[in-house]
């Protein structure tokens, strides 16, 4: 069914994450999520050096958090990682928690912090995580590669990033890859949920800061960038559709794009278990670094 033509207590269940999870009810889900998300940031902050609240702008709250390997090598990658929460919720203090397996390949991982809801709107975390890769590639100008990954509402943001006309900005960064885990890709259909009663989005931002509408955009910013779109088996069937059609959204637009239907995961899990060496998409991830 198309999402217009739900009642809302459909389309809000559907836009609810927890309450597909197969492992778990739904309030459970969520503190297990932010449990772990938390125990994996904490592990990552007391095994790599690590330097907390770098700032990437003027603003409260523009800071990122990195988490640095012990190599000489001249060949280091950097992957920035973009939180979610749908643009409410978590914050950089629990997500550095999928550093330790790319900091053992030689990998540099930022985890970025934005402005939530209510007290940040969906104008301004764009902004902000765009500014933040530029800042990122200033800083760390030697780096061989730059990725992004992003889960969730983190993957939307991640998908504006690739979105950017970067004509406004003192640079135009070279995006390699990037993960898009479980993201929301169309926000027209969360304007009529509880998801937007802190975001308070009128239609046309919605429309603005959709990356489904951007797809041009993307394609003249980004053209180069291999991009993988990741979704759980148990994502809800709306979720599902997000990512399905972005996917093809983008291959129609000839992007270099694979899509990745994770099998036995769950909105949270999908990206929970990035704490794992052996995890599919820790592996494709260091794959497209070519780090193994
Ligand atoms: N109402 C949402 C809540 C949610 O998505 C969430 C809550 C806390 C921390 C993270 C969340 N979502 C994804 O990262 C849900 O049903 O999952």
């Amino acid at each position: 069914m198309h999402w217009m033509e739900m009642k809302n207590d459909e389309l809000e269940k559907q836009y609810s994450p927890s309450r597909w999870s197969h492992r778990m009810a739904a309030d459970d889900v969520i503190k297990a999520h932010v449990k772990a998300l938390k125990e994996g940031t904490e592990q990552a902050r007391s095994l790599a050096q690590t330097l907390i609240n770098v700032p990437y702008g003027d603003g409260d709250g523009e800071k990122l958090d990195v988490y640095i390997p012990r190599t000489n090598s001249l060949d280091v990658n950097l992957v920035i990682y973009i939180h979610g929460g749908y643009w409410q919720f978590l914050s950089k203090e629990e997500s550095g928690f999928m550093a330790v397996p790319l900091i053992d390949k030689d990998v540099v991982v930022v985890a970025v912090g934005y402005t939530i809801a209510p007290k940040g709107d969906m104008d301004l975390m764009v902004s902000q995580v765009r500014r933040s890769v530029v800042s990122v590639i200033q800083q760390y100008s030697h780096i061989s590669g730059l990725y992004l990954c992003g889960h969730s509402a983190g993957a939307h943001l991640a998908a504006m990033v690739l979105s950017t006309d970067w004509s406004q900005y003192s640079i135009t960064p070279n995006i390699k890859g990037a993960f898009l885990v479980s993201g929301i890709f169309d926000l027209l259909p969360i304007l009529s949920t509880y998801v937007n009663e802190p975001l308070k989005m009128t239609e046309e931002v919605a429309v603005r800061n959709s990356p489904s509408q951007l797809v041009p955009q993307l394609k003249q910013s980004s053209s180069g960038c291999q991009i993988v779109v990741a979704v759980a088996q148990n994502d809800s069937p709306e979720f599902r559709k997000q990512s399905e059609e972005y996917y093809k959204a983008l291959e129609a637009a000839g992007l270099n794009v694979t899509m990745e239907d994770v099998a036995n995961t769950d909105h949270f899990s999908i990206i929970e278990q990035l704490v794992d060496a052996d995890y599919h998409l820790t592996k494709l991830l260091l794959k497209m670094m070519g780090k193994s």
